[in-house]
């Protein structure tokens, strides 16, 4: 069904992840082939509408799950996301359990990260003479993440789970049965290798940022239970995809970026570097985010 767009403007970013590679309920739909000064994103985006709201979606290892999680182009998606005017982005993510009552087929919404990675993805937009420390201690917006967790409760039968801890390793591997007892010890809910370095991204072009987490394994720490493979991910995706699809159709249905939202506005008391010195001297990569904060 059609729905007339209540703006024009794009207000929220769509990345899916593994087994989320199109979303077939959007309508009014274009593609948009876009370079960016970090490269080319993923793949192209497709714009349309859900629920009346203007959407960019891209699948961040493309279409054909081509892209490894240390290769992915982060920074191309989110400036992409941003400059197509997106003030919001939602990532989905396939991820295994490291706890018994997170089972597979469960829905997470995640509130904190704990980065793993082994340092080989650009994880700032701030590589020019800017320097930049911004507030990540909640990583996840929280003012959309009560909206993703009521539109998930309201809209799904699988089990929501409203907070956990999303371990995040660079892979391509996954972990050693050690690795996962030792991230469960460290009381960590759920591990995947790809909402970091997203978030922290996100938080560097003020974007409210936040992710839907869909449990397909439980990792390898689980007697009795086959240690996790792609094609247990894949096809355990195939059923969760829906369960993420209708959470996003939930959130959009009164979607409105609240713009006093901390995270739409992170670098305001995050650069160091003197503005005096910025005038004169911002960087070409720097500019797009700090422009603004320049009189
Ligand atoms: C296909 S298994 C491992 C793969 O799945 C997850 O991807 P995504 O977070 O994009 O859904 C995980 O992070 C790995 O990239
Ligand atoms: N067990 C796991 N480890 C890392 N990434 C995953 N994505 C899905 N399951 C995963």
């Amino acid at each position: 069904m059609s729905s007339t767009p209540k703006s024009e403007e794009i207000q929220i970013g769509i990345i899916g992840g593994s087994g989320l590679y199109d979303f077939e309920a959007l309508t009014d739909v274009r593609r948009v082939h876009t370079s960016t000064p970090y490269g080319d994103p993923s793949d192209s985006l497709v714009i349309g509408s859900l629920e009346g709201v203007r959407v960019a979606f891209i699948p961040r290892h493309g279409r054909n799950h081509q892209i490894t999680p240390t290769n992915i182009p982060s920074r191309a998606n989110i400036y992409a996301l941003k400059s197509l005017g997106a003030r919001a982005v939602v990532g989905v993510s396939a991820v295994g359990s490291l706890r018994e009552d997170f089972a597979p087929g469960d829905l997470v919404i995640p509130d904190q990260i704990v980065d793993r990675s082994r340092g080989h993805r650009a994880d700032t937009f701030f590589e020019g003479n800017t320097v930049v420390h911004v507030p990540f201690g909640e990583p996840f917006c929280g003012t959309i993440r009560p909206s993703l967790i009521e539109a998930a409760r309201s809209r799904i039968s699988a089990n929501v789970h409203k907070t956990g801890t999303y371990c995040c390793i660079e892979g391509p591997q996954f972990s050693t049965r050690a690795e996962s007892e030792l991230y469960r010890a460290w009381g960590m809910d759920v591990i995947g290798m790809t909402a970091l370095p997203e978030a922290k991204l996100a938080r560097e072009a003020e974007l409210c940022y936040t992710g839907i987490a869909l449990v397909t394994d439980y990792d390898c720490w689980r007697a009795g239970h086959e240690d996790v493979s792609a094609d247990e991910v894949a096809e355990v995706m195939k059923s969760n995809t829906a369960a993420a699809k209708e959470t996003l159709l939930g959130l959009l249905k009164d979607f409105d970026v609240d713009t006093r939202c901390s995270c739409q506005y992170s670098l305001s008391t995050s650069i160091i570097t003197p503005i005096d010195t910025l005038r004169s001297s911002v960087s070409r990569h720097d500019d797009w985010l700090v422009r603004k904060y320049v009189p």
